[in-house]
């Protein structure tokens, strides 16, 4: 007797529910499945880490579904009283971090109830998601359909939750999907919040294929004697599927973009999922593959966390939808699409830097090589950098990867530069973008958890700031770690030396409306000028009638010195000229001006 055969399930499941998984082609269960299923369907709280692409979802959606069942149809076998669920009440919630993994698990839930048969109360499942609908949109459907569960990301359920017209007293099972995500700072304080308004006596699960990166906050959920489920791959060795091959590619960090499109455009593969580091990145480099380049064999989409909800959601539908055999299709993207999400026909995953956050590595690789797919992940490391020192760490985390031959991109390399270049001088407003991509890029370089192997000291700026197409280095703090022999002159990262005043936007509007803010400052700076040596003049002639030769000579000594000083803090820094301090100061002009452009660009990340 196979103990995968949905029918050798303890407790059975309901005649419509397994129907209705054989109708969907899930012929067995996943050995996550046999050993989740029948403990969450009873009376059991469960902790379960499971590898990427195990199947997880249906090791929760089943025993939720059988849990709802139960409460509308009866207990299998059992000649219950069944009495029905009051209004504003309902009956099961699951947790995820992001709106795109909700939707993916409401749509799990909405296939299997299509084969409810006619004449048996619905199942009905909400989503509820922020900025979709509103709050009262939701209320007003919850209400108006009498939904028994509820799928959501954290502040919305919360808010759902909050409101005296939802009742939460009949809740009878509880999901936190991507748990260790859930439980840490950002999300904790709403989850925890979900948690307490709901009945004690409830089943709760935790799943993650990373859950014990959560340790003892999985405590803090309220579970009640969980079993804890594990189920590695074959070769307890690894954190990762078998079916998937992780490797990695020591890159020139200024050929990162060059090797990234020279692969793509060679290798083979269907589908491909490319995770960038900040959403300012993704929005960059979209525009230059897609604007540039215009390779017709590949469709490419741009996901992050600063596209409205339905665009996101539109996107990725897009991305799983696309299936013509004369293109490849490269969703880019951040991590806001490294959990959960599941897009089966996903045969490659470059990462064009290594996640912040180590555990993140598994879930980025994890959406290939699902349920026993051949899958294959690369990430790209700085060569001749300590980010070498990254394969032995995830060594330690049993994450193997091997060593992928570099990508020759002699030939494509120069011709991509000279596009970029062409393109960027073209429009004031691409190299500004540029500028915010690059700031963005280092302060998530900052990030990294492992910060002795990705070293802000000994990170490649110039190379860096070249992949980036800048034409010139924008002034911040980390210039400093470029050693002085290295550092450009005046910060020019091309030969063509442009004049930054008249670097103009290829938008008349904007272009003007600079030109204008260019004069007034011009003229203010001329004032200023005057009024300061007005202002000297008139101390002179006070502090001649009052210092004496000795209070002057030692003022004139700390003068010096102070000028010595900055003199000597410029050179530091790399530029003593003022061409250079000008564009720069330019830049903090405008940033000013934006006043949330350095905001945004933390936003970006914060994000994703
Ligand atoms: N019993 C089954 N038989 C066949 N295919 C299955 C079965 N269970 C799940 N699958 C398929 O396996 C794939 C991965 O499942 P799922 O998304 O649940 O993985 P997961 O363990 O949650 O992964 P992740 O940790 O990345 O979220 C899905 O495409 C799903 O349809």
């Amino acid at each position: 007797m196979s103990t995968l055969l949905w029918e050798n399930l303890q407790p059975v499941l309901h005649p419509w529910l397994y129907e209705a998984l054989i109708s969907l082609e899930y012929p067995a269960m996943t050995p996550v499945q046999a050993s989740t299923i029948p403990l969450f369907s009873k009376n059991k709280d469960v902790i379960v880490e499971s590898v990427t692409g195990s199947g997880k979802t249906l090791s929760f959606v089943v025993p939720v579904l059988q849990h709802v069942s139960n409460r509308l149809y009866g207990s299998v076998g059992a000649e219950e009283q069944v009495v029905p669920l009051k209004k504003g009440h309902f009956l099961a919630i699951v947790v995820a971090p992001t709106r795109e993994l909700a939707s993916q698990i409401k749509d799990v839930f909405d296939r299997i109830v299509e084969y409810l048969p006619e004449g048996k109360t619905p199942i009905r499942t909400q989503l509820v998601v922020g900025s979709l609908s509103s709050t009262r949109q939701n209320l007003e459907d919850f209400l108006g359909s009498r939904n028994q569960i509820f799928v959501g990301t954290p502040g919305r359920l919360n808010e759902i939750l909050s409101s005296s017209k939802v009742s939460t007293l009949s809740v009878e099972v509880a999901v936190l999907d991507e748990a260790d995500r859930l439980l840490d700072l950002s999300f904790e304080t709403e989850v925890e919040s979900i948690l307490k308004m709901l009945p004690k006596q409830r089943r709760t699960g935790l799943y993650s294929a990373t859950l014990s990166a959560a340790g003892d906050r999985v405590f803090r959920t309220g579970l009640m004697n969980p079993v804890r489920i594990s189920v590695q791959s074959k070769s307890s060795k690894r954190a990762a599927p078998t079916s998937l091959s992780i490797q990695y590619m020591l890159v020139d960090p200024e050929r990162k973009l060059s090797t990234f499109r020279g692969l793509v455009k060679e290798y083979r593969f269907k589908k491909c999922i490319a995770y960038f580091p900040t959403c300012a990145s993704v929005k960059f480099f979209y525009e230059i593959l897609t604007k540039v380049f215009q390779d017709e064999d590949l469709k490419l989409f741009s996901l992050h966390g600063q596209i409205s909800t339905s665009n996101r959601m539109k996107t990725l539908q897009s991305f799983v939808d696309g299936d013509s055999s004369e293109k490849k299709y490269i969703l880019m993207t951040t991590d806001v699409a490294a959990r959960g999400i599941d897009v089966p026909d996903v045969d490659l995953v470059v990462q064009l830097e290594p996640p912040t956050d180590p555990d993140m590595f598994l879930h980025r690789c994890g959406r290939t090589g699902r349920a026993n797919k051949i899958g294959r992940a690369l990430v790209f490391l700085n060569k001749d950098s300590t980010e070498e020192d990254y394969v032995p760490f995830m060594e330690v985390k049993k994450v193997e990867m091997s060593e992928m031959d570099t990508f020759n991109t002699d030939k494509i390399h120069p011709i991509m530069s000279e596009k970029i270049k062409k393109y960027m001088l073209e429009d004031r407003a691409r190299h500004e973008a540029a500028v915010k991509a690059y700031v963005g890029f280092v302060r998530y370089y900052q990030k990294h958890i492992a910060s002795s192997i990705f070293r802000l000291q000994s990170l490649d700026y110039l190379g860096t700031a070249r992949m980036y197409g800048l034409l010139r280095l924008p002034k911040m703090p980390e210039t400093r770690f470029i050693p002085s022999e290295k550092f450009p002159q005046d910060g020019w990262l091309t030969d063509l030396k442009l004049d930054m005043d008249t670097f103009a936007y290829a938008d008349k509007d904007k272009e003007r409306v600079r030109l204008e803010t260019l004069e007034e400052t011009k003229a203010k700076l001329i004032k200023d000028a005057k009024t300061r040596k007005l202002l000297k003049k008139k101390n002179e002639s006070w502090s001649s009638k009052t210092e004496t030769k000795d209070a002057k000579a030692t003022r004139r000594e700390k003068q010096q010195k102070k000028r010595d000083a900055i003199q000597q803090q410029i050179m530091e820094e790399g530029s003593s000229d003022e061409d250079t301090q000008q564009d720069w100061k330019d830049m903090l002009r405008q940033n000013k001006k934006q006043k949330t452009a350095a905001l945004a660009v933390q936003g970006s990340f914060d994000d994703l």
